[in-house]
């Protein structure tokens, strides 16, 4: 990368403008986050009482499930956003879980429709993104109602979660307030 790099005239690194950039990783890289390890050691080893809060986080975290070499592990997300540890009366309809408020100091794994870690989605925001602009398009035209219950759905998990013979959602027109209107 840095061999590529140039500047908007065109002009490439020297060598020694390279060197200077692999010192700086090497060393801005390897001196602060060392410093940084030992004095986080030294803060804990000279408060217990913050230590011991530590242990416990991290035994909370990695203790309880011993997986044996070889084992595959299936994540059930449908069951994981169902737990009501995390998510009380979780079949009801509550949007204001998600709101900041209310889900600052979450398990950030509870709730993982997009999964997590190094192999998660990378269309998350793209799809996010598309979802706010689709829902909020149709809302401002339409009041929505639903012609089923949840109960007539009939779920079917394949890939993702569907239900057996489609959605029947029905539309009716409505105008947008214009933001003075609705002061
Ligand atoms: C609501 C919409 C979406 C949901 C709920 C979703 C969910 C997920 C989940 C759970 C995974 C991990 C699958 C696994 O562990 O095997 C995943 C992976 C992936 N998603 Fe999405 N996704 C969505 C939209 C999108 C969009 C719009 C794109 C592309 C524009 C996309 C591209 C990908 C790709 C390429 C991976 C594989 C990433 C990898 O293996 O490194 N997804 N998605």
């Amino acid at each position: 990368m840095l061999l590529k790099a140039t500047d908007d005239a065109g002009n490439t690194l020297s060598h020694k403008d390279i060197r200077e950039e692999v010192d700086t990783f090497m060393f801005e890289g390897h001196d602060t986050t060392a410093a940084a390890l030992n004095w986080s050691l030294f803060l804990l080893g000279s408060h217990p009482e913050i230590q011991a809060k530590v242990h416990k986080e991290l035994d909370e975290t990695f203790g309880g499930f011993h997986v044996p070499k070889g084992v595959n592990v299936v994540i059930v997300p449908f069951a994981l956003h169902r737990d009501p540890e995390y998510f009380p009366e979780p079949e009801e309809f509550r949007p204001e879980r998600f709101l900041p408020e209310n889900s600052s100091g979450r398990n950030p794994y509870a709730y993982i429709p997009f999964s997590a870690g190094l192999r998660n989605c990378i269309g998350q925001r793209f799809a996010l993104m598309e979802e706010k602009v689709v829902l909020s398009t149709i809302l401002r035209n339409f009041s929505v109602k639903a012609s089923q219950k949840k109960d007539e759905l009939c779920l079917v998990g394949e890939l993702i979660l569907r239900p057996q013979d489609g959605m029947w959602i029905e539309l009716e027109h409505r105008t947008p307030r214009s933001a003075t209107q609705t002061l």
